[in-house]
């Protein structure tokens, strides 16, 4: 399954029509999709906009009418200035079947005399609330109307990438999206004017990931990417970690990146770090192995490592700024930046420009923001993709759904929830995906598969709990990873 945001979806379309498919096409393939969720209703208003939605809407109502159904077309604005596949499907309907709505008939019109009422007004390509007409038919509808409302792709008023309403927005009691889900629809407060969500792939050539679409990632795919540990493993095969983490400041993060590691079944996690977090260590995690970190790196203190993680806790002074530039230009095995080491690379950047390993980069919104020197973006999944195609790196853009992709291949990840959003939260992820990484996942899947584990092992705590404190969290690791193994059952 995959997700898109209004570009995204837009970049998808454009995609088709450069490889050989026309719209007109694309749109009967789409009704061919829409059919069988309407056939169940006998009578039909089809509300038509002025896109391709509308278009959508013409080419369903004629195959509904084919099938011996009754349909009105509903439509308004100008019509001078309807897409080319909207006209092409409206030249089709019979003219007694077309109804212009305006203010003059808006009130003769019973919506009550149809059981259904398909909603093809406006789909992705709402930019703004409905206004005029459009505003008036909707509220008509919202204050009369007793029936069934399908929606065709995203009811009309529902912003796509936020799936936040906008004043003037149809309920919808089911959704039939087209292609891809909307990446507004992550949001849970959607569906009271989604309704039930059915998604419906097109039957066109498989180009979600040319088009850059994202998938969405959920229990199946870490079912299908976790590894059993072996029989006669011995704690070498699961990895040495080398986490550069906590300063004498903040003493807290290193200790959940270090107890992450080991709980997601790192076999051996040496922390480099302060005087004071060296001797706070063995007490809260006495499996760690506590190693003071030098002013400055030797080339050699990096060797023996099969991941390193650097930030969570390291704080901003000079010599964090030192070890972060000695991290990235003296040590050669993958590598997590998180958290102050974020900070400390947005000054620097052209340290990732240099990189010849994998690199994973954990920022929430404000440390991405902070890396591109921006302050806000028109489509932040698209961000997303083109920062880590630029720097050549894995970037896992935190949140609610947390983006992951390597520029080529883009995810959003299914598990996590409101809980989470915790102090620590993030040093404990930055913990579990350097473990993955120790163990030896490939990079993109560590991240993938950290990110889900996370966010899972604080789903499970969420069934039982109003907030998910990381160490709570941390201790859900193993018995989430053995659930997903099939070692033990729910
Ligand atoms: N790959 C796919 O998923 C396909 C999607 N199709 C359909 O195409 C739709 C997208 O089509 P379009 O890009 O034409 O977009 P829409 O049909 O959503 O509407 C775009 C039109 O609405 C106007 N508009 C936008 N905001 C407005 C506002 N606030 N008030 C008044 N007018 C406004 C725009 O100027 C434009 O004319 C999808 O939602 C889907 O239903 C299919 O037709 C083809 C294949
Ligand atoms: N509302 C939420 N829904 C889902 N996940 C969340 C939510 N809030 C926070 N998280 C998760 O918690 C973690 C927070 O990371 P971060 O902001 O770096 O925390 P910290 O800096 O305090 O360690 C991320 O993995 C994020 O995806």
């Amino acid at each position: 399954m995959y997700i898109g945001t209004q570009d995204l979806l837009k970049q998808y379309d454009a995609y088709l029509l450069e490889h050989g498919y026309q719209i007109e096409e694309l749109v009967n393939l789409a009704s061919d999709a829409l059919l069988n969720h309407f056939t169940k209703y006998n009578r039909f208003a089809i509300l038509i906009g002025p896109g391709n939605n509308g278009a959508d809407g013409y080419s369903l109502g004629l195959k509904l009418e084919k099938l011996g159904k009754h349909v009105i077309y509903y439509y308004s604005g100008d019509i001078g200035k309807v897409s080319q596949a909207n006209r092409y499907y409206r030249d089709q309907c019979k003219e007694n079947h077309l109804i212009y709505v305006d203010e003059d008939n808006i009130n003769t019109i019973n919506w009550n005399d149809y059981d259904c009422i398909v909603d093809g007004l406006f789909g992705f390509g709402l930019n703004s609330a409905p206004r005029g007409m459009y505003k008036i038919i909707i509220e008509s509808i919202m204050n009369n109307y007793n029936g069934t409302i399908g929606a065709i792709d995203i009811p009309t008023g529902l912003d796509c990438n936020t799936g936040k309403a906008y004043d003037g927005a149809l309920k919808a009691d089911f959704t039939v999206t087209l292609t891809a889900l909307k990446q507004g629809f992550l949001d849970p407060r959607s569906l009271e004017y989604t309704g039930k969500v059915i998604l419906e792939t097109l039957a066109v050539k498989d180009c979600f990931k040319e088009a850059g679409l994202f998938e969405y990632v959920g229990e199946d795919y870490a079912k299908e990417h976790l590894r059993k540990r072996v029989y006669n493993g011995y704690k070498n095969i699961y990895g040495v970690d080398g986490l550069i983490v906590g300063s004498d400041q903040y003493t807290g993060a290193p200790l959940l990146a270090t107890k992450a590691a080991y709980y997601t079944g790192a076999g051996i996690v040496k922390t480099i770090t302060s005087e004071k977090v060296t001797s706070l260590l063995p007490l809260y995690i006495p499996e760690a192995i506590p190693v003071l970190r030098p002013q400055i790196f030797r080339y050699d203190d990096f060797d023996g490592y099969d991941a390193l993680l650097v930030g969570c806790g390291l704080g901003l002074e000079e010599r964090a700024f030192r070890a972060v530039i000695d991290i990235m230009t003296a040590s050669i095995c993958p590598l997590v930046i998180d958290a102050d080491a974020l900070t400390i690379l947005s000054r620097n950047m052209h340290l990732l420009e240099k990189q010849d390993r994998s690199v994973i980069l954990t920022p929430h919104i404000g440390e991405f923001k902070r890396l591109c020197h921006v302050e806000d973006y028109p489509d932040l999944m698209i961000a997303a993709q083109s920062f880590a195609s630029q720097y050549h790196c894995i970037l896992v853009l935190k949140g609610p759904h947390t983006i992951v992709t390597d520029g080529k291949s883009s995810y959003r990840i299914a598990s996590g929830n409101k809980a989470m959003a915790v102090g620590g939260m993030g040093d404990t992820l930055a913990g579990i995906i350097t473990s993955l990484l120790g163990q030896g996942y490939e990079p993109l899947e560590a991240a993938i598969l950290g990110v889900y584990i996370h966010g899972r092992a604080g789903d499970e705590v969420a069934k039982h709990a109003y907030t998910v404190i990381p160490e709570k969290l941390i201790e859900e690791i193993p018995h989430t990873m053995a659930l997903l193994i099939g070692e033990i059952e729910k």
